[in-house]
């Protein structure tokens, strides 16, 4: 604690070497962040062996750092075994904020942009009107939705349909997911946090294989998906991308993480874990008791009026500035298309026990994680008319579901509002 550098905001107690390794949190680390921002205050510096890192607690603190000086805080820092070894400094969210990542950001725009995601209608379409048939004889609202998300990104990306959510390749996507998620966790590498040692030959250096086994299973998915989304009959982003001059200068495999990359990002986003040297905590602004009256309750009519009693309440849950999530207009789409219908269709209740007792949710309970999505919990979709059932079935039965019919009238679309379509 006495080598503490004066010029940095207060924190909990270091040790000398590890700073604040010892106390990283594996899980929930959210929990621990916004105990040291309710101790120390809205801005805390933390000291994971070599990396200095600055949680923000305040929505306003966080915006004014974020987004106004985005210059400054749009970068990452190194993560040696995720960033380096696992991912071979290909994955968008890790990379430094320099021209290469520019470079990839220019690639992506064209397709992600406000105008061109409100002509992605179609396949949103498509896939929620499975999405409600397939509540008609499921109660398993993970998978339901997982599907609806991995099939929707997927199709843009590579024309590919998951129709029910067994596809091997979308279990191949979880393990790379899940591989990435461990690489990644804080406090478990001691290159991340001695960096030195990764010029270690193999034999010394145990994590290297695992990385490399990572990146062979990571590769091969990513290669094989942008192979059937070039051979695809529709229009997609993979055929897009590869006519673009933003990716001459990029390898295959460069641009088949790309694809890649924003293709997973795109459905299991539940909540992203950043890694950043100035992190802003989610958790701390949206439950900021400053802000929110009694954050903890479910009062969605507190965001009917906008609030002019000068409290700046959080609502970046994309993320600040230059790296905010660049799938949020497809996200929000989406959002708005999925709780329209199944409010529609759908009265959800508790599930119930043999007894028929209430079995009760625990809201708060999540996994850890660079990504990060409710514990399992139990509830139940029932129609909510004989009438919104029989909607159900006949729009999903009389629906067009060939995706690349569908593609080609998102590409038709696309032309006619304007947009410079490549492919
Ligand atoms: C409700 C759904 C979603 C949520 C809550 C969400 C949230 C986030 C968050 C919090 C970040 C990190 C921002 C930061 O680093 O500060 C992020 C990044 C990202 N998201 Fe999303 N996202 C969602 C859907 C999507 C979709 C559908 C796509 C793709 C079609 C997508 C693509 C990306 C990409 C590519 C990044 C990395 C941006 C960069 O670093 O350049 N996301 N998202």
């Amino acid at each position: 604690e006495r080598i503490r550098d004066r010029s940095l905001p207060p924190g909990p107690p270091r040790l000398p070497l590890i700073g604040n390794l010892h106390q990283a949190p594996t899980d929930a680390p959210w929990l621990t962040y916004q105990k040291w921002i309710k101790q120390y205050g809205p801005i805390v510096s933390a000291q994971f062996g070599g990396n200095t890192v600055i949680f923000i607690g305040d929505a306003t603190i966080a915006r004014e750092l974020l987004e106004k000086r985005g210059h400054i805080y749009s970068d990452r820092p190194r993560l040696v075994m995720a960033g380096e070894n696992l991912t071979k400094g290909m994955h968008l969210l890790l990379r430094r904020y320099d021209e290469r990542y520019k470079l990839h950001q220019r690639l992506d725009a064209p397709v992600l942009s406000p105008r061109a995601s409100k002509t992605y209608y179609p396949m949103q379409d498509l896939e929620s009107k499975q999405l409600l048939f397939d509540f008609l004889s499921t109660n398993n609202f993970q998978k339901v939705y997982e599907r609806y998300a991995g099939s929707l990104v997927y199709s843009l990306a590579y024309g590919i349909r998951l129709h029910t959510g067994n596809e091997p390749m979308l279990h191949h996507a979880h393990q790379v997911q899940e591989n990435f998620g461990y690489a990644g966790r804080v406090g478990t590498w001691i290159v991340d946090a001695l960096p030195f040692l990764n010029h270690l030959p193999p034999s010394l250096a145990p994590w290297k294989k695992t990385a490399e086994k990572f990146y062979q299973i990571e590769k091969a998915l990513h290669l094989g998906n942008m192979q059937t989304g070039l051979a695809s009959k529709g229009w997609n982003w993979t055929k897009e991308f590869s006519k673009s001059k933003q990716s001459d200068p990029m390898s295959e495999i460069e641009l088949a993480y790309n694809l890649g990359i924003l293709a997973d990002a795109g459905f299991d986003t539940t909540s992203v874990q950043m890694q950043a040297t100035v992190l802003g905590i989610f958790w701390a602004m949206a439950l900021d008791e400053n802000k929110f009256d009694r954050p903890l309750e479910f009062l969605p009519e507190r965001w009917l009026e906008k609030s002019d009693d000068g409290k700046d309440q959080f609502v970046n849950f994309f993320g600040h500035g230059r790296r905010i999530c660049t799938g949020r207009h497809i996200a929000k789409n989406s959002l708005f298309l999925l709780i329209a219908r199944i409010l529609w269709g759908f009265n959800i209740r508790h599930a119930v026990d043999q007894d028929g007792k209430i079995k009760e949710v625990d809201d708060l309970a999540m996994t850890s994680g660079f990504v990060s999505s409710p514990l399992p919990f139990e509830a139940v979709f029932e129609p909510r008319s004989a009438h919104s059932k029989e909607v159900i079935g006949n729009s999903w039965h009389s629906t067009e579901k060939d995706v690349d019919v569908l593609m080609d009238s998102i590409k038709a679309q696309q032309i006619s509002a304007g947009l410079n379509v490549l492919a």
